[in-house]
């Protein structure tokens, strides 16, 4: 680690998406996520009812927390001077009070780590767009925010992924061990905002582009060569397009072909968040039992060490202007300050039914 890092930014934001943490905040966030998006109100009831199964309590703000701590510490380890601070898109600590706070403290020019690894309109572009209404909320004085690039394919989270599938197939009972079907999930988002994800020079699809890479990249880390990739958590109504195969469908097809066993591994999330303690570990899981299907779901990166290495890694490689440490091949953007667009066109909105 070089001393340049502390010389060129002065603070570190950690950007995260946000969730309740108790019942009282749950249709309040829900009300947040979901302003002029589209999502049916049925679909929201249901969410809500996620959320109630687990008192109230997204797990996302306390794995935050941790991951922040466990930065602090190989930031200090490394004898890097740069204050970590915590702000959410939808929920508190609002991304807009941790920037006013930042400005109070005297900060004038901060990194970004958003909590999503992807391209696409909900991974990179809203993280800009938190931004910029941040620092417009705040005005006058507000720090420069740069916010570092997309990270699906670095050979730390690549590495975390395949060992959690590694632990994740020892799990199995030996009968089926061998013969599981190595299944990869991420969060399916609507076909058109697929189409729009990157900059339209590049040929669009950007997210499922760089979901598909890193799943590569994680089976033939653990030399797996078939595999499938589907989808999960769609939120949208019936008759708008979205990325499939759902996973729960894809139990079905798998069973179908006489697949007795799978191991699931979330590679669209970087930690166990709602949408993998409810839709894999109690739907999915659920649907396998059903099927009579042996079922293990490999861990996501965020409690490993190596993704909390990740964050200084990144920012050295900004200040350093260092080449990218990544394994994959295709576009690779989200790095831009004060949240400019990362190309023209880039991740445009969909424009959704009301
Ligand atoms: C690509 C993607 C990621 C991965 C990249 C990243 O990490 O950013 C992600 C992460 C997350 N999504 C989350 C929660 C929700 N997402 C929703 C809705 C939506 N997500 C979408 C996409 C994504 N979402 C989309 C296209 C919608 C439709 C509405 C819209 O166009 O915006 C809704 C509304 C209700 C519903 O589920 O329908 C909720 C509650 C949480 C927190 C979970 C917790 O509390 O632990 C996290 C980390
Ligand atoms: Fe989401």
């Amino acid at each position: 680690m070089t001393a340049s890092m502390d010389m060129q930014f002065d603070a570190l934001l950690v950007l995260s998406f946000g969730g309740p943490e108790k019942p009282e905040d749950v249709r309040p966030f829900l009300e947040n996520v979901t302003r002029g998006r589209g999502v049916p109100p049925e679909r929201l009831d249901a969410v809500v009812e996620h959320y109630m199964h687990f008192g109230g309590v997204s797990p996302i703000n306390a794995l935050n927390r941790d991951l922040i701590e466990r930065v602090e510490g190989e930031l200090a380890a490394a004898g890097v001077d740069l204050p970590v601070y915590f702000g959410n898109r939808n929920w508190h600590p609002m991304v807009e009070d941790t920037v006013a706070k930042m400005r109070e403290d005297g900060v004038r020019n901060a990194a970004v780590f958003a909590t999503s690894a992807w391209g696409g309109y909900s991974g990179c572009r809203q993280y800009h767009e938190d931004i910029v209404r941040a620092r417009e909320a705040v005005g006058d004085g507000a720090p420069t925010l740069t916010k570092l690039r997309q990270y699906y394919d670095h050979p730390l989270v690549v590495g975390a992924f395949a060992d959690g599938v590694r632990a994740a197939r020892a799990e199995l009972p030996e009968a089926t061990r061998d013969t599981a079907r190595l299944v990869f999930t991420a969060h399916s988002v609507p076909s058109a905002a697929d189409r729009n994800a990157g900059p339209p020079a590049e040929g669009g699809n950007l997210y499922s582009r760089q979901v598909a890479e890193a799943a590569k990249l994680v089976a033939e880390a653990v030399c797996v060569e078939d595999f499938d990739l589907v989808w999960q958590s769609r939120s949208g109504p019936p008759q708008v397009p979205w990325l499939d195969p759902d996973i729960c469908d894809h139990l079905d097809t798998l069973s179908a072909k006489d697949v007795r066993a799978v191991i699931v591994c979330p590679v669209g999330f970087v930690s166990d968040h709602l949408e993998v303690v409810w839709d894999l570990d109690t739907e999915a899981k659920d649907k396998a039992a059903e099927l009579g299907m042996d079922f293990v779901r490999a861990a996501t990166p965020g409690r490993d060490q190596r993704f909390a290495q990740l964050v200084p890694t990144l920012v050295r490689e900004l200040a350093d202007a260092e080449q990218p440490l990544r394994l994959g091949v295709e576009p690779l953007l989200g790095s831009t300050t004060n949240g400019l667009s990362c190309a023209v066109n880039c991740c445009a909105a969909v424009q959704r039914p009301r």
